[in-house]
């Protein structure tokens, strides 16, 4: 199963629209890819709070709607990277989309961690409250975004449901690349499951971004890392390596729930 991660150069300066016909033509590029992920509200800029009511999308807006067409024309299943949803009730949220080969769409997860403390996203949008898999042909995927990549019970949650593959868009600052790394790697080896994690590159909302998407294998070996600017990496998975892994070093299985609090 081949992969690519587009880590995408997010300028506030690009029109949102210039952006949109970027991105499609980049994940049509990768029409021998069965799976490529873009990150984290590359249509706005994770950091850039203040464009987020302005920018906000209904669910069927231009980003599904660019994303439906270019998974069609590239005939790969694609991970959409995060938008700024406006719900029919008004609240915002930081929704991904994942689309199947048709341009059908194959599940949404509204970001259930918000990042900003007492600020920026944790004030402005909703949170989401529903772990999401997805049944692909050779894998299946559990979607989280960005800050969700600290909590690890989410991760089991996801495993539990059947994850195999770990798919983490993000929007994550350079400051903290070394968490991004480090993290990634725990939730892989943790969870003997891929992880496809895909940040943007550039500046946005003053905040210089990691770019540095990485991939990484049940084991816990980086395949492909990226540098800190635009960049699309394509690696090979071997979706019968999570099963393996498993049964080699049954750690999982390991597992001792429902222990009395201390
Ligand atoms: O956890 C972090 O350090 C970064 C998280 C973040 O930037 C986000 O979720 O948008």
């Amino acid at each position: 199963m081949r992969a690519s991660l587009i880590q995408l150069h997010v300028d506030p300066a690009e029109p949102v629209n210039s952006r949109h016909e970027r991105a499609g033509s980049l994940v049509r590029e990768r029409a021998a890819s069965d799976l490529v992920v873009l990150p984290e509200l590359w249509p706005v800029g994770a950091f850039a709070f203040e464009t987020f009511a302005d920018q906000a999308e209904p669910f069927e807006g231009p980003t599904h709607q660019a994303m439906s067409q270019a998974a069609r024309d590239a005939g790969v299943w694609l991970h959409a990277g995060s938008f700024v949803e406006r719900a029919p009730d008004g609240t915002l949220y930081n929704t991904s989309l994942v689309f199947s080969p048709d341009g059908a769409l194959a599940a949404s997860y509204r970001k259930i961690h918000r990042f900003g403390f007492d600020k920026g996203e944790a004030v402005l949008m909703g949170a989401g409250d529903t772990p999401v898999t997805v049944p692909l042909p050779d894998t299946t995927l559990g979607l989280a975004t960005c800050y969700d990549l600290r909590f690890p019970e989410l991760f089991r949650q996801l495993v539990d449901a059947g994850a195999q593959t770990l798919v983490i868009p993000a929007g994550w600052p350079a400051r903290r690349r070394a968490h991004w790394s480090l993290l990634a790697r725990a939730r892989a080896v943790e969870n003997q499951s891929y992880v496809l994690a895909c940040g943007t590159a550039g500046t946005n909302g003053g905040v210089e971004q990691a770019g540095h998407s990485v991939v990484v294998d049940p084991w816990g070996e980086v395949l492909a890392e990226a540098g800190p600017y635009e960049e699309v990496l394509t690696v090979d998975l071997d979706p019968a390596k999570v099963a393996k892994t498993r049964a080699d070093f049954p750690a999982l299985r390991d597992r001792v729930l429902g222990l009395p609090t201390p």
